[in-house]
């Protein structure tokens, strides 16, 4: 496939590398706004920028006719907007908080735990990320997707970060390591003992890997919005 890479950072630079290795040819690199005769040379983009860039350069991907893939953190207040604009323009989108095999796994997990949890009204949970100190956001986009799903099967009805003493609002605690990839963990505490699951990232490989199949599985859709679900069909139990 013809790529173009939106963002080269530590993302763009892996998702280059893994790309490279799997033969497809990378047509545009940028780390700024967008060259739209350079972006027009792909079939399909992969979006590791900034909050503040990826709205843009999602919707001017779909008004151009280049697929998007988008891991960008931090910019979901306007991501039905740009759901709209894919529809509008019968283009293909897919984002995902993280691409990572093992932590789409992990939502899985999360969201078959969350339900068996929910009626036991003794538990408590609670969200801990950790991640590199280079990093712009807090929490963590993946911290909120395992939140919503926690709040989609569950009688929580809010996040907060930081977390505030209110039992219907699952508290986010972000720490800020040097040299952390990505760690998560999904704590259920009660009185009598704590149950806990957790992901943790030794590499951004993973994450990278998991965009560049994203984006070879979403040329051979048609038109629609997409999810990692979608692209890895795991076998949920839930
Ligand atoms: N979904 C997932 O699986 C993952 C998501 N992420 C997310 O991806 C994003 C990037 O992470 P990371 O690579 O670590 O961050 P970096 O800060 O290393 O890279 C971001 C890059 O985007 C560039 N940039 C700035 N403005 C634009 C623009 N208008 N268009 C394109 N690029 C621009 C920056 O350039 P400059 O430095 O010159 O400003 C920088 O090179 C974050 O939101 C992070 O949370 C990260 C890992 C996995
Ligand atoms: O910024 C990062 O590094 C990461 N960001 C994503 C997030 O915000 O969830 C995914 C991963 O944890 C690494």
């Amino acid at each position: 496939m013809k790529l173009a890479i939106l963002g080269y950072g530590k993302m763009g630079k892996t998702v280059e590398e893994i790309a490279s290795s799997r033969n497809h040819e990378i047509v545009y690199i940028t780390s700024d706004e967008l060259d739209i005769d350079q972006l027009k040379k792909a079939d399909v983009a992969i979006d590791f920028s900034i909050p503040e860039a990826a709205f843009t350069n999602v919707t001017s991907c779909l008004e151009h006719k280049v697929s998007i893939v988008s891991g960008t953190t931090g910019w979901l207040n306007q991501y039905e907007e740009a759901v709209e604009v894919c529809k509008s323009e019968s283009g293909r989108f897919l984002y995902a908080s993280n691409f990572s095999i093992g932590v789409n796994v992990f939502f899985e997990l999360n969201s078959h735990l969350a339900k068996m949890m929910s009626g036991l009204k003794e538990y408590k949970v609670k969200l801990k990320e950790i991640h590199h100190l280079e990093k712009k956001d807090a929490p963590s986009g993946t911290a909120i997707s395992l939140a919503d799903q926690i709040i989609n099967e569950s009688n929580y009805q809010t996040w907060n970060h930081p977390p505030q003493n209110d039992k219907f609002s699952i508290g986010i605690e972000a720490e800020r390591e040097e040299g952390v990839f990505g760690f998560h963990d999904v704590i259920y505490d009660s009185g009598i003992d704590t149950i806990s699951i957790s992901h943790n990232a030794k590499s951004r490989k993973g994450f990278a890997h998991g965009a560049v199949i994203a984006a070879e599985w979403i040329l051979k859709q048609d038109k629609g919005v997409y999810s990692m679900k979608d692209v890895l069909q795991l076998n949920s139990t839930t």
